[in-house]
This record gives C-alpha cells, sequence and structure tokens, in this order.
C-alpha cells in the first residue's frame, strides 16, 4: 500500500455559523469536487504550521494555533494515492476569505452539507461536523422515568440521547423512542436495537452492540440515517470501518461502574486507537462532561456516558 500524504485541512466557520468549502479544479486530483480547504504538509514541517500556510495560499486568512481544534484524522486510500486528512476546526480568523487561486468558495449552513458532493475519504469528516459531542446513554429505568432522564441530561450538557433499554419488551422499548422523540424535538435520538426492528419501525439513529457489529456485512442493511456501533477493540473498529458505520463508541476508557471487572484501556491507548481510526469516535467508559475538552484534543469525536447524566 503506498505511503499516507500527510493533508492538513480546515472546517472554517463565520460568526453566523456556516462552513467555508471550496470547489477543487477540474484538473486536480478528486477535481470537480468541494472540498475543505487546506493541503499537503511539507517535509519538515508541523500541521499546524502547514494549515496556517495553505490557508493563507488559497484563502488569504490568517489562524493561529490558539484558534484551531483538532476534528478528526481521516486515513484513506484512493486507487491512486493515499492521503491522511488531518482536518482541524477554525472558528476564528483574521482577512477575508477568496478563493486565491480562482476556486470558487461557498459559505455553507450544515443543514444543507448533503447538498455538496465531496472526494469518497470525506464522509466521515461531514459526519464528524453533524454529529453532536456528547450522547447521554440512558441507565435501566422504570418506563414512566425516562422522560425526567432526557430533560435532566439536556440540562447537564447532553446534546442527544441513546435510548437503551433491554429490559424492556420491544413494544415498550419502540413506544418510549417515539415519546422521547417528540421530547427531544429535532435532537438526535438513537436507538440501541437491532437492524430488523429499526427498520421496521423507521428508526433513523440505530446503535448496534459489538455482537450485532460482527454480524452485519453491508451498510445498506439499514435504511436510516445513522448507524453507529459499540466497539472494544482493534479487530471491531475495522469491521465498524468496513461496514461503513458513522461513527462508533470505544470502551471502556476508564474504570466503570456498569463493568467494574473489565480493565479500561486508558487515554493514551483511547488516543491511539481514535486516530487510527478513520470514523468519529466517542470515549465511553468512566468518562464525563469534564472529560469532553480532553477527548477532543485527543483526537475523539466527544463522550458518551450513562452516570453523569443521572
Ligand atoms: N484539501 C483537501 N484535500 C482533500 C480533501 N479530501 C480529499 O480527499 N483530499 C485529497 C485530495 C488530494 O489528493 C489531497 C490534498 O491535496 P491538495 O491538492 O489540496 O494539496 P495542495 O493544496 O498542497 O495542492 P498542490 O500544490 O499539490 O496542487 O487530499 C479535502 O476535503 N480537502
Ligand atoms: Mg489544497
Amino acid at each position: 500500500m503506498s505511503k499516507l500524504i500527510h493533508v492538513a485541512a480546515a472546517a472554517i466557520f463565520n460568526d453566523s455559523g456556516e462552513l467555508l468549502l471550496a470547489l477543487r479544479d477540474k484538473a486536480q486530483h478528486q477535481g470537480g469536487l468541494w472540498e475543505f480547504p487546506g493541503g499537503k504538509v511539507e517535509s519538515g514541517e508541523d500541521v499546524h504550521s502547514a494549515l496556517a500556510r495553505e490557508l493563507q495560499e488559497e484563502l488569504g486568512i490568517e489562524i493561529d494555533q490558539s484558534s484551531t481544534v483538532p476534528l478528526i484524522q481521516v486515513p484513506y486510500h484512493y486507487p491512486d494515492k493515499s492521503v491522511l486528512l488531518d482536518v482541524f476546526r477554525v472558528n476564528r480568523f483574521i482577512g477575508q476569505a477568496y478563493g486565491r487561486e480562482g476556486q470558487p468558495l461557498d459559505w455553507v449552513k450544515l443543514s444543507d452539507l448533503s447538498g455538496y458532493q465531496f472526494p469518497a475519504a470525506n464522509r466521515p469528516i461531514v459526519n464528524a461536523l453533524l454529529l453532536p459531542s456528547a450522547i447521554a446513554i440512558t441507565p435501566q429505568l422504570q418506563p414512566e422515568q425516562y422522560s425526567e432522564f432526557v430533560h435532566q441530561a439536556f440540562l447537564k450538557g447532553a446534546q442527544a440521547i441513546m435510548l437503551r433499554a433491554k429490559h424492556l419488551s420491544e413494544p415498550e422499548q419502540f413506544h418510549l423512542y417515539q415519546q422521547l422523540s417528540a421530547q427531544c424535538q429535532g435532537r438526535l435520538i438513537i436507538w440501541n436495537g437491532s437492524v430488523d426492528i429499526a427498520n421496521g419501525a423507521a428508526v433513523s439513529a440505530l446503535h448496534l452492540s459489538s455482537a450485532r457489529l460482527m454480524q452485519l456485512n453491508h451498510r445498506e442493511a439499514y435504511c436510516g440515517r445513522w448507524l453507529g456501533a459499540s466497539c472494544h477493540n482493534e479487530e471491531q473498529i475495522r469491521r465498524a470501518e468496513q461496514v461503513g458505520v458513522d461513527y462508533i463508541t470505544l470502551s471502556p476508557v476508564q474504570t466503570t461502574s456498569s463493568h467494574p471487572e473489565v480493565t479500561p484501556m486508558g487515554w493514551a491507548e483511547y488516543s491511539r486507537l481514535a486516530n487510527e481510526s478513520s470514523l468519529p469516535v466517542y470515549a465511553l467508559g468512566g468518562v464525563s462532561m469534564e472529560d469532553l475538552d480532553r477527548t477532543i484534543q485527543a483526537g475523539g469525536q466527544g463522550i458518551a456516558a450513562i452516570s453523569c447524566f443521572c
């Protein structure tokens, strides 16, 4: 397999929360498609300097390291070359962005991103931009207690809910899913269950256990928009990538009360696995909202947790 070409790229936001896209020239590799501005890291250059240089060369804007936050690293093998897209979120910049190389630019709302055609390697980047950074997973409760849990979880900073209620019957789970979907008012609600039931009930976000992930052969078997999976080791992560899921949770990062007998992987191993994976990776197991910044700095998407939202 050819050597990975290290590419620094930026998801640049303006004060209105719009994202800057540039159109690649037809003559370039992956030409005619929209991209996140950036380019190749030169030999001897660090990725932050490369990003600042590329954004100056391509857009005429100035950034510094304090205004960039890691978004995702995506290794990707095209038939003709292999790239490592090292993508940062840029929330502050100096200057007025314009296409210095004549390339058309567009400021785009996140909700309009699906209307743009990107290189194949960009799918996880778009997913990382659309997915939340904090998911509250429901503990085992009586059916009438879930609504209060969801209410509290949003107050405590969760941006999405994963309904995991294996102690209830499937009709009860589905009834709860519908009730909580109404309560979430457009925020993401993920159902932890099987592909068949999710398809039958037109569930738009499904999370698979690692056992269900290993049994799934094709992403297309699930009809909804978001597909996630629980992973605990490299074999499961590779499987999730092959199947083409949209995100994974990786656990346990730290000792957790729900599985006290399992040895946690620790932050260094979490970071290594998250960076090697092409997918958005949530830290799970003994983590809380206080770990959000370190998770993102470690190359993760965010946190998924039960206890800290109870
Ligand atoms: N900048 C950027 N490159 C991307 C994206 N997605 C994707 O697959 N790529 C690929 C295309 C290229 O093979 C490589 C980046 O190369 P580039 O053409 O931007 O590099 P550069 O700015 O240094 O340009 P050049 O001087 O080599 O022409 O990464 C993306 O969103 N942004
Ligand atoms: Mg470029």
